[in-house]
């Protein structure tokens, strides 16, 4: 470790370009997302004829003739793991109805596709303990679950089509998926489900507001959010059904055939891991992140309800830990204008994991913020009302959503700015590794990546400044980034993860601009004003107080600091700055 001139700080590692000693330059893509990154052009064409477009024409298209058989199908995915207020079960339910047709449920486990879209073992371990509370719940509505797992992935639709026939479905109906793949696979489905006499239904469910319906006045996607969510409100406003709960699913009144009769009582497996997707932490995922629905709608109700707690910051609490205390005044929600930016504050409401794997729908987490205090009207330009502000906030995960639907490209590992793609970024291992250890030097930046690595879960601002600190001081490609957060998250969602990155990037929609770089010190006086969060997750600093929390590189004398057993900073902050500053405004150079 070096020390500066006064013998007091040791000298983060220089950035600027004739002094890096352990930086490997280089323009190329890097190896680990190489295979991800399409071509401009063929991301171009995705995004002139895009996936969810095509699927929405070929939905047109309907079997001839009366449709016969045995049951309707809904095929249950891993971003709609709810009974309550799921739109496709409602419908495949009112169809069985109508059609005095029993009603089933599948479940189909796609290794290749977790691989392909770097799905998190944590992920799939919530999934799994998800769909295990789900097959309760629908053995008790007497609705049979089949599961299986398909691979390879591409051979999924035929194989889904075999098993429609194998039960003599009329009709199979499933929320839509977003993502690329996912889009073309249903497409694929409902073609082959078509040549077999089999309806289709995909059907919108994981936005409030459905991608495809806020527009600009030309009739184009928005591409900035402030515009995006004035218009998404006056839609939510001015449709009732837009929040609409999807009526419950009533208990099977059909008799089952002997074939699902037999699949109720000896339902098929659902497995204790996935190969290749072993948790190892499942049962500390299993405290932090309980599964089920009424888990679900108990985190929301203490968010709406009930006051912060200090337990929640971490340190193996749960986030349904007792000790919750009813004060609707002075609530998390009723806080969350001004609390929402501190890290070290019990102040957002931990839903992700639960919104991204569906466990809630995004619509029953609307309505309940309506209901609070008889509100009724949203204010786009309301930034001080907590209730309002977290609705906002909401929105955003709709914003991305809407943008992965209208320019797939971005999750082709192309900026949504193309202008930034020949940004040249470093590709040093070790400050790679650094980052993922949380052992950056930069007490903000290595407390929200221990966060990340001990809870599969970080705090907004956490991944805001994180993200930063990734792209921008350590000058690594934000894709790098953006695979180890999907990696390491329990609520990994690409569109919003994408959309982090791209925004923390500048290369994205409505992104932060280039030339506006987080200060990891700074910042974390700012998100963690009390030290709680920094001295939780890095024990190494847990003595510490003050500004000496936030950079004791800086504070404390060299020898003083080497005993904290802490590392000084991987780069300078100041001169990683410049560089960021430099390359971005040029494009391509050094
Ligand atoms: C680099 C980066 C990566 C991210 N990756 C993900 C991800 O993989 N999955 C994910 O769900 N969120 C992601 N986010 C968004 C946001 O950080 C998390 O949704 C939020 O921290 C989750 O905590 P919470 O449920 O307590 O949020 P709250 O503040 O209580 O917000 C409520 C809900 O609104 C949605 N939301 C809030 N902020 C955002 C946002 N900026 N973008 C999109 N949706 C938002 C989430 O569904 C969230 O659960 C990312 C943000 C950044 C900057």
């Amino acid at each position: 470790m070096n020390t500066n001139k006064n013998g007091k700080r040791p000298a983060p590692a220089s950035s600027s370009p004739n002094k890096r000693a352990r930086t490997i330059h280089g323009h190329s893509d890097p190896p680990e997302v190489k295979d991800k990154i399409a071509s401009a052009s063929a991301a171009a064409a995705v995004d002139a004829h895009s996936p969810l477009s095509i699927l929405e024409r070929a939905l047109d298209r309907r079997p001839p003739g009366k449709l016969e058989g045995e049951c309707v199908v809904y095929w249950m995915r891993m971003e709609d793991m709810r009974l309550k207020d799921n739109r496709a079960f409602s419908l495949a339910a009112s169809i069985a109805l109508e059609g005095k047709l029993s009603l089933m449920t599948v479940f189909l486990f796609s290794p290749g596709d977790y691989e392909a879209h770097d799905r998190s073992p944590r992920r799939i371990d919530f999934m799994l303990r998800n769909l295990r509370s789900l097959r309760a719940s629908l053995s008790s509505l007497d609705i049979p679950l089949y599961t299986a797992s398909i691979e390879p992935r591409h051979s999924l639709p035929q194989k889904l089509v075999d098993l429609l026939q194998e039960y003599s479905a009329v009709t199979v109906c499933a929320n839509m998926e977003y993502e690329v793949d996912e889009l073309r696979r249903d497409e694929r489905a409902l073609r082959l489900a078509l040549e077999k006499g089999i309806r289709c239904e995909f059907i919108h469910d994981k936005c409030i507001v459905q991608p495809g319906k806020v527009l600009t006045k030309q009739d184009k996607p928005y591409t900035v959010y402030s515009p995006f969510l004035r218009n998404w409100i006056s839609v939510v406003q001015g449709d009732s059904a837009t929040l609409e709960c999807a009526t419950p699913v009533k208990k099977n009144t059909v008799s089952l055939t002997p074939k699902l009769e037999d699949l109720l009582k000896n339902p098929t497996p659902i497995p204790e891991y996935i190969p290749g997707f072993e948790c190892k932490d499942k049962e500390k995922m299993a405290l932090y992140w309980p599964e089920g629905e009424d888990v679900a709608s108990e985190v929301l109700r203490r968010f709406l309800h009930t006051k912060a707690r200090k337990e929640q910051l971490g340190g193996g609490k749960g986030v349904l830990a007792s000790g919750e205390v009813d004060d609707l005044k002075h609530s998390r929600i009723m806080e969350y204008g001004e609390g929402r930016n501190r890290a070290d504050k019990d102040s957002s409401s931990r839903l992700s994991p639960y919104l991204a794997s569906g466990v809630i729908s995004a619509r029953e987490c609307l309505r309940q913020v309506l209901a609070l205090s008889g509100r009724k009207k949203l204010e786009a330009s309301n930034r001080e009302d907590g209730a309002q502000m977290w609705t906002q906030e909401v929105a955003w995960r709709d914003f991305y959503t809407h943008v992965l639907a209208a320019f797939p490209r971005v999750s082709m590992g192309r900026p949504f700015l193309e202008k930034f793609n020949t940004v040249k970024w470093e590709t040093d291992a070790k400050n790679l590794q650094a980052f993922k250890d949380g052992k950056t030097g930069y007490p903000i930046v290595d407390a929200a990546m221990r966060q990340c690595n001990e809870m599969g879960w970080m705090h907004n601002r956490s991944r805001m400044i994180a993200a930063s600190f990734f792209v921008k001081d350590l000058m690594l490609d934000w894709r790098l980034g953006e695979r180890y957060f999907m990696q390491s998250f329990i609520d990994g969602d690409l569109a919003s993860n994408n959309g982090g990155w791209q925004w923390t990037a500048s290369t994205g929609t409505d992104p932060q601009p280039y030339f506006r770089i987080f200060h990891p010190v700074s910042q974390a006086a700012k998100a963690d004003p009390s030290g709680d969060y920094i001295r939780q997750f890095v024990p190494e600093l847990s003595k510490l107080k003050g500004n000496v929390l936030y950079a004791p590189w800086e504070h404390m004398p060299h020898a003083e600091f080497e005993k904290l057993g802490y590392p000084a900073p991987i780069v300078d902050h100041k001169e990683a700055r410049e560089r960021a500053l430099r390359r971005y405004k040029n494009p391509g150079c050094e």
